[in-house]
């Protein structure tokens, strides 16, 4: 008798390896980065402060922090070759191609480019870490035909990033809810961006490998993606009163509505709520309130005809657009954050490694002769 073989298409429901770097929860709607609930760490600590949880396990102390940070304000600055690069890339090309070339070009002009050591991938995890907004930024300015804004040492994290695009840093509130976006984007387990990552490693490929594949899978609109896609959406909405008929009208079409729906979270993504919470304060701050009238009433529609829930990228879509970010720089954030995530799980794969390699159950034709060039 023959074995049954289970396809189990898209990975679903299946468990690839262990991983102590975070957990999901569906049935309580929640998340966990090394025990410490999202929520909370949105409220009670910074971006450095999380990705240095992601990276060693523990929550930083002020002098691991303050030498953790002044690493990143360190490691900043690109190369000649490197800005020399970006400034000839297409002026209409994705964001996301550009970050996505540049962390492959840091890769070959690392110093330790050879080197997989756990130490040596966690001095490269802090040098992408660092650069790559870096090189979002000036990518960003020089599609604009603008200089790029070299980085400010003085300045933290988020700061320098605005600082970067804008020229200028804007207020508190702004810079809360920035961090805070981050702080959730940040990790999210064997999501397919950081299960490409780590597929990269298991080969045992260097770390820029490893997120420069990354961000190839995270621009896809079904991963990340999707947050400029909402923003795109929402803007095709005329007004809030229009966006109930406008969503009725995409159901005749069986679309996608793009924020909602996930793989794991079944009945609420743990990280809308606070998401949500910040993109209202942004839009207090910036006196704008259709967007987020227009969110509310696909949220409802939504749930109330579909049964399916938003999704992180449902909120962080219009806060982007408030905090005055292009479009085509949501996903390039998005990025930024996750860097934490794929280079923790890079250093976990790494430190017990396997090959990834699953198998396909083949559906072709039997096997057959060659035919000679005058048979076919
Ligand atoms: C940070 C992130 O990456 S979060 C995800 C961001 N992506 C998006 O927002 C894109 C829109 N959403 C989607 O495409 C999907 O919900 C995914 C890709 C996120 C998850 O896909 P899956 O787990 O394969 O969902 P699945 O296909 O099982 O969905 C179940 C049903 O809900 C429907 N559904 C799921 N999401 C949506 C949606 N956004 N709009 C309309 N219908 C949807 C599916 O069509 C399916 O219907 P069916 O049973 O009649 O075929
Ligand atoms: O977990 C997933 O499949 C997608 C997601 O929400 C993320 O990567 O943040």
């Amino acid at each position: 008798m023959s074995e049954k073989i289970e396809v189990r298409k898209g990975l679903v429901g299946v468990y690839a390896d262990e991983s102590s770097i975070s957990k999901v929860m569906p049935e309580t709607n929640s998340l966990t980065y090394r025990g410490y609930a999202v929520q909370d760490l949105c409220e009670q600590a910074s971006f450095e402060e999380v990705v240095y949880l992601l990276w060693n396990g523990e929550l930083p102390n002020q002098a691991q922090l303050d030498a953790f940070k002044a690493e990143e304000k360190n490691n900043r600055a690109l190369s000649p070759a490197l800005m020399k690069v970006l400034r000839e890339f297409p002026h209409d090309a994705h964001p996301m191609d550009a970050i996505r070339t540049a962390v492959s070009f840091m890769g070959m002009e690392d110093p330790e480019w050879a080197d997989i050591s756990d130490a040596a991938q966690r001095r490269k995890a802090l040098r992408i870490l660092a650069k790559a907004p870096v090189a979002v930024a000036a990518a960003a300015r020089l599609a604009k035909g603008l200089e790029p804004i070299a980085p400010d040492a003085s300045l933290p994290y988020a700061e320098n990033f605005f600082n970067m695009v804008f020229g200028s840093v804007p207020a508190k509130e702004v810079i809360r809810a920035f961090d805070v976006s981050l702080i959730l984007y940040a990790e999210h387990t064997f999501n397919a961006s950081t299960f490409t990552a780590r597929t990269v490693s298991s080969t045992q490929a260097d770390i820029h490998g490893a997120i420069t594949a990354g961000i190839a899978a995270l621009k896809g609109p079904l991963h990340g993606g999707a947050n400029e896609a909402v923003m795109h959406m929402l803007k095709e909405i005329p007004s809030p009163e229009e966006a109930e008929a406008w969503l009725l009208g995409k159901f005749d079409h069986k679309a996608l509505v793009m924020g909602f729906g996930h793989r794991v979270y079944k009945s609420g993504d743990s990280r809308v709520p606070t998401m949500k919470k910040y993109a209202e304060i942004m839009a207090e701050v910036v006196g704008d309130k259709r967007w987020m009238n227009t969110s509310a009433v696909l949220a409802k529609v939504m749930l109330e005809k579909k049964n399916i829930h938003p999704n992180l990228d449902f909120p962080a879509g219009p806060a982007y657009y408030l905090m005055g970010f292009d479009i085509p720089l949501f996903t390039p954030i998005f990025v930024m954050s996750r860097i934490s995530g794929w280079s923790a799980h890079v250093l976990e794969q790494l430190a017990d490694n396997r090959l990834i390699r699953p198998l396909s159950l083949y559906t072709g034709v039997e096997q057959r002769p060659v035919p000679p060039m005058s048979a076919r």
